[in-house]
Parts: C-alpha cells; sequence; structure tokens
C-alpha cells in the first residue's frame, strides 16, 4: 500500500523504515531537507494515487494542525488522514469535522514504542470510523508488533479515542517512572545495599516487577551506574498534565499519576518557593530553626 509520512524525526524516520520493510511504498516529507523524500506536502500529496492515506508525526500542538489545514485543501473526497503524533485528543473532533466536509477520512492514532519500534513494532491504538480504519488496516498491521492484531493494536472507539487512549497510557507511563525512580534512589541512599545496578538487574527476571521500563533502567545503569552523568531535570510533553485534568473531569482519582507530573515540575525547581514557605511557618509557629540562604553556602546556615 502506498502511505504519505509527513514527519521523519525520531519517530517518523524509524516508521518509514519499518513499513518499507514491510513491502509498503512510503512517500516522507519533514522540513529537514536531510531526511525528506520530496520537497513540499503539495509533492507528497501529488506523488499518491487516490484514494490517498497520510499519517501525520510532527510535533503536537499548532505544527500538527497547521498540517491537517494544509492537507485538507490539498486532499479529496476519499483520502484519509491519520494523526500519529501525542495530540490532545480535544484537537481530534475539530480535525475530523473540518476534513469531513470535504469527505476527506480522519483517524486518530496513538503509538507507543519511542525509538524501539523499528525494531519491535508500536503499540497502536485507534479512534474513528470502521471504514477508515479497514482502509489503513495493511499499514497498521506492518506497523505494530509481530503476533495477534489484538496484542498491539486496538479500534479503541470514535474520533478522539486513540488519542484519549494514548494520554492514559502515558500518564501510567509517568507512574510507572516515578515507583521505579524512587525505588532506584532508597537503595541508593541505603547503607545496606552496596550494588545497586546488580540489585535492579536481578530484577529483570521472575520478580513481581519484572518490565520494559525496568529493562531500560538496567541499560541506563549499565552505562551510567549511579546516574551522575545526567542532572535530574525532568520535561513534560503535555500527556501527563491532560491526563491528571482528564481524572479531575470524570472524578477519577489519580494520586500517583499527579505526583509524578508535580514530581517532574519539582526537578525544574533549584529551590523551593513552597518549601521556603513550610519552612518560614514551622519557624513562625514553633521556633524551629530554619536554614538561611547565603550567596556561597549551598544550604546556608542554621538558625
Ligand atoms: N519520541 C517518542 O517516544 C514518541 C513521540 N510521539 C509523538 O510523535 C510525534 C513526533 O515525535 P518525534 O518523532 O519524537 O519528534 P521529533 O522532534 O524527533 O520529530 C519531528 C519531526 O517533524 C518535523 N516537522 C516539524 N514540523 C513539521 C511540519 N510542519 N512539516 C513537516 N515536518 C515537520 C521535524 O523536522 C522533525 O523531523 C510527536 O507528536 C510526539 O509527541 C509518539 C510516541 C512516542
Ligand atoms: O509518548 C511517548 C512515550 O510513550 C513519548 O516519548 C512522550 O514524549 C513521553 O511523554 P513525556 O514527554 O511527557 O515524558
Amino acid at each position: 500500500m502506498q502511505l504519505g509520512l509527513i514527519g521523519l524525526g525520531k519517530m517518523g524516520f524509524n516508521m518509514r523504515e519499518r513499513l518499507r520493510k514491510a513491502g509498503h511504498e512510503v512517500v516522507g516529507y519533514d522540513r529537514n531537507p536531510d531526511v525528506t523524500d520530496v520537497a513540499s506536502l503539495a509533492d507528497l500529496v501529488g506523488a499518491l494515487a487516490a484514494p490517498r492515506t497520510v499519517w501525520i508525526m510532527v510535533p503536537a500542538g499548532d505544527p500538527t494542525r497547521q498540517t491537517v489545514e494544509e492537507l485538507r485543501e490539498l486532499l479529496s473526497e476519499g483520502d484519509l488522514v491519520i494523526d500519529g503524533g501525542n495530540s490532545r485528543f480535544t484537537d481530534d473532533s475539530a480535525n475530523s469535522a473540518s476534513l469531513a466536509e470535504k469527505g476527506i477520512g480522519y483517524l486518530d492514532c496513538g503509538v507507543s514504542g519511542g525509538v524501539w519500534g523499528l525494531e519491535v513494532g508500536y503499540g497502536l491504538m485507534v479512534g474513528g470510523e470502521h471504514k477508515w480504519v479497514e482502509q489503513a488496516m495493511p499499514i497498521f498491521d506492518a506497523l505494530r508488533p509481530e503476533g495477534p492484531r489484538e496484542e498491539g493494536f486496538a479500534h479503541a472507539g470514535p474520533v478522539g479515542a486513540g488519542h484519549f487512549s494514548k494520554m492514559v497510557h502515558n500518564g501510567i507511563e509517568y507512574g510507572l517512572m516515578q515507583a521505579y525512580a524512587e525505588g532506584f534512589e532508597l537503595l541508593e541512599a541505603s547503607e545496606l545495599v552496596t550494588d545497586v545496578p546488580a540489585t535492579i538487574k536481578a530484577w529483570q527476571r521472575g520478580t513481581v516487577v519484572r518490565s520494559w521500563l525496568l529493562d531500560l533502567l538496567v541499560r541506563a545503569l549499565d552505562s551510567d551506574p549511579e546516574l551522575d552523568d545526567l542532572r535530574g531535570y525532568v520535561e513534560d510533553s503535555g500527556e501527563g498534565r491532560w491526563t491528571v485534568e482528564e481524572a479531575i473531569n470524570h472524578s477519577v482519582p489519580a494520586p500517583v499519576i499527579s505526583a509524578a507530573l508535580f514530581a517532574r515540575f519539582a526537578s525544574r525547581q533549584d529551590d523551593s518557593p513552597a518549601m521556603r514557605a513550610v519552612a518560614a511557618l514551622r519557624n513562625q509557629f514553633g521556633g524551629h530553626a530554619v536554614h538561611m540562604a547565603g550567596p556561597s553556602s549551598g544550604g546556608g546556615s542554621t538558625h
């Protein structure tokens, strides 16, 4: 099958490779001339025979919204657009409705697997109408891991369901990573455990907490046993906060995911205004000692 693929970065580049290995004809477009197959979106559309299927894999938000708008002008009735990026699910209904005015189909597809997907395949969760899902199934089948389709692919529901599912998936990812990270810190802090990387490595087989994320932690510790080449500063790209917002909207308690998100915010602070306030209040009501800020004293002096 032919596919137009827009965005050939960490994800799209490998997806093009995996699809080509499976025998599909992929025309890739990226703003980066080093990786693109064609010079423009118009050229990409011109290189495909109707009905066309075009997969967007650019950063979520404005780049994806603008790409959908441009495709709306270039594509025709019967063509299909798939947004495979980590877009917020609330963008999907607007994209779908705008394309539907011209008879162009729309699917939202949550994609999981990161840079490893080339080798092991991508977990896919799709939202949209059945007929469009069927049209794109050869592409989904090539991207998903080998094995039973239902173990690496889900038609999760109508438009928006794919990105909603991916949002929850990423919220879970936040919580799992945070739990491993806290365990790592506690092992490191202990006087009893003398080989932390070996201990975590031993959890890879047979234990209740074995997982792919644990395997990746072992891999990171193999090259940097105390992770001291890194700063403890963690970005986020939206999915975690949207998960927490949806948990609030549905009155679903999500303390683990919320704490994991807030831990990332805390990681970006050199000093915490909130904890300065707690120290000040403790000092006010109980006369408890505080650590004073000092220009070169690190934690400062105690008063
Ligand atoms: N990296 C990951 O682990 C995963 C990323 N995603 C999502 O997939 C999408 C792509 O992510 P990455 O490949 O990691 O990002 P990336 O930043 O590595 O690649 C994005 C690519 O899109 C290109 N690009 C940006 N705007 C463009 C435009 N208007 N037209 C054409 N090309 C454009 C850039 O030149 C770049 O090559 C994002 O929505 C991301 O959230 C989804 C699952 C996993
Ligand atoms: O979707 C992903 C993995 O499943 C991406 O790697 C995503 O960027 C991870 O989320 P965040 O950047 O917020 O940590």
